[in-house]
């Protein structure tokens, strides 16, 4: 979806969708949407994505700003009435609930058929064309404007977006395996173009179907337990209302109450005092401890994520100003993995298959960062434990030295913090490739702008979307992040600092 402001008529029609789920919310599921209890409005929201949620009235930290009740939210509680109980042996949670909403897609601007969620349904977003996900699968039917931006994306978040690609794929199979061999769920759609289906993974009008619905999954879905344990798969919602929060990287203006966990007794176990947790229930949203003033828009923070996951799961970056990075006023991040890839492959033969075996034995394979803030802008300790490795032997070491054993024990005395260093002169050495490695991120971060500056004068010449602006812009900041946390890293290391 895109923060390209659509027209009056949409805006409209997005208002009138808003009023509908509110009274399905009071009038269906009991929600108390009174002025005291339902403190917030969606709409239209200048400066950040499409829409977002605002206060209707000033209020004091830590008030209550809504409550939704558990079964207004999509989960995989509230689906189990639903589906055959064998669904949720095959589907996991996201292929589930993406398949729901697959199933009752609204089709152009009517609501959705959905006879349960239908109203909260038809408040989604309807376009996804800005997202990145959207131009990947495009991209394989030759899209010149997909291509190019795919193409004009840092290494790191191209392979982030071809691990998102894989992961809507495999969910794509599975829904749609198993819509293929269960007739009677098929009936269950509001959708006659799915009702006459034959499920071919290759459909593209399905396919485009089942993105609208796994993309407003990854965007919009929020962390509600449903398990005892908190990790498990099930703890997720697609919560009315809520979902219309944008992200701000520092406050949340907007606190999740977990619902009640009570914990019971499992039936027949009272004397061996086992027990197990009651979970769900309606859930509440407070206010953080700042107040609010009428009309602020309410921020959530999704999440500490960097900008490169930020683009590729929804479709947006934080913003910052020419230099934050550079200075340490934003916290930039760079991933280095096909860096390091390249230097361990480029060792000869079997040092760099020696050297990868130690660091994937040993859990520091991968996950290699540098960054711009806390200063001194820095790389990170995996990064550092991998350089460490890397220089254990002289670059033109072309075979393990019978040593091998011993060596790795200095590297590992170092890992444990037994020891400071390997050596100064492996001290020096890591240092020195940091340089170049920042050097190497330099030099690409300012042919990557350059080239996608090209690409876009030429794209224009063609009738394009209103996001591409926008969008184009979120990937010269990825790219401009890149080379100033790379140059603040030079400036560090220059300096001497000790990290
Ligand atoms: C949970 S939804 C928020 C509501 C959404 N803006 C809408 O119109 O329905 C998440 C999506 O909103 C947009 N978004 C959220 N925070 C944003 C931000 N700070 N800047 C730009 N877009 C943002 C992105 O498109 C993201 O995928």
């Amino acid at each position: 979806m895109s923060n390209f402001i659509g027209n009056d008529g949409e805006e409209r029609r997005e208002n009138a969708r808003w009023q509908r789920m509110l009274q399905w919310l009071v009038d269906e599921h009991g929600m108390a949407g009174d002025e005291v209890n339902l403190r917030v409005v969606g709409r239209r929201a200048q400066d950040t994505g499409g829409r977002g949620l605002f206060a209707l009235k000033s209020c004091q930290p830590s008030t209550t700003l809504f409550t939704i009740p558990a079964k207004a939210m999509i989960t995989v509680k509230t689906l189990s009435t639903i589906y055959p109980s064998k669904t949720l042996q095959v589907l996991n949670p996201v292929q589930l609930l993406s398949m729901h909403m697959f199933l009752h897609r609204p089709t152009g601007d009517e609501d959705s058929g959905d006879p349960v969620f239908g109203p909260y349904i038809s408040t989604l977003p309807r376009d996804f064309g800005s997202h990145p996900l959207t131009w990947m699968l495009a991209s394989t039917t030759k899209h010149a404007l997909h291509e190019v931006l795919t193409s004009s994306l840092p290494p790191a978040s191209h392979a982030a977006l071809q691990t998102i690609y894989t992961r809507f794929w495999e969910d794509w199979k599975a829904v749609c395996e198993y819509l293929k061999a269960s007739p009677a769920v098929v009936m269950l759609s509001s959708k006659h173009d799915v009702k006459q289906s034959q499920f071919d993974t290759s459909s593209r009008h399905l396919q485009d179907h089942f993105l609208w619905a796994w993309l407003n999954l990854n965007t919009r879905c929020i962390y509600y337990r449903l398990n005892v344990d908190q990790s498990a798969q099930e703890n997720m919602a697609m919560c009315p209302i809520l979902d219309f929060a944008n992200h701000a990287s520092l406050n949340s203006h907007i606190i999740p109450v977990m619902p009640n966990s009570l914990f019971s007794p499992v039936p027949g176990s009272r004397k061996s005092g086992k027990k197990t947790a009651t979970m769900g229930g309606d859930y509440m949203f407070i206010s953080s401890g700042r107040s609010i003033q009428e009309g602020d828009e309410l921020f959530l923070q999704y999440g500490a994520h960097p900008n490169r996951k930020l683009f590729i799961e929804y479709g947006f970056v934080n913003v910052f100003n020419e230099g934050n990075c550079l200075g340490g006023d934003f916290i930039g991040e760079v991933d280095l993995q096909d860096i390091l890839e390249e230097m361990f492959e480029k060792r000869g033969g079997s040092v760099g298959r020696w050297m990868k075996g130690v660091l994937e034995e040993e859990g520091y394979w991968g996950d290699w960062t540098v960054h711009s803030s806390p200063t001194p802008a820095h790389p990170s300790y995996r990064l550092m434990a991998a350089l460490r490795l890397y220089h254990i032997v002289p670059e033109s070491t072309h075979s393990v030295p019978r040593n091998a054993e011993e060596l790795v024990d200095a590297w590992r005395r170092v890992l444990i913090g037994q020891e400071e260093r390997v050596s100064e002169a492996n001290e020096q050495a890591w240092r020195k490739s940091l340089l170049r490695i920042c050097e190497e991120i330099i030099g690409r971060a300012n042919g990557g702008m350059e080239n996608l500056e090209g690409e876009l004068t030429t794209l224009k010449t063609k009738r394009t979307p209103g996001w591409l602006d926008w969008m184009a812009g979120n990937i010269q900041l990825l790219w401009r992040e890149e080379l100033e946390v790379a140059e603040a890293v030079t400036i560090s290391v220059r300096s001497g600092e000790e990290f």
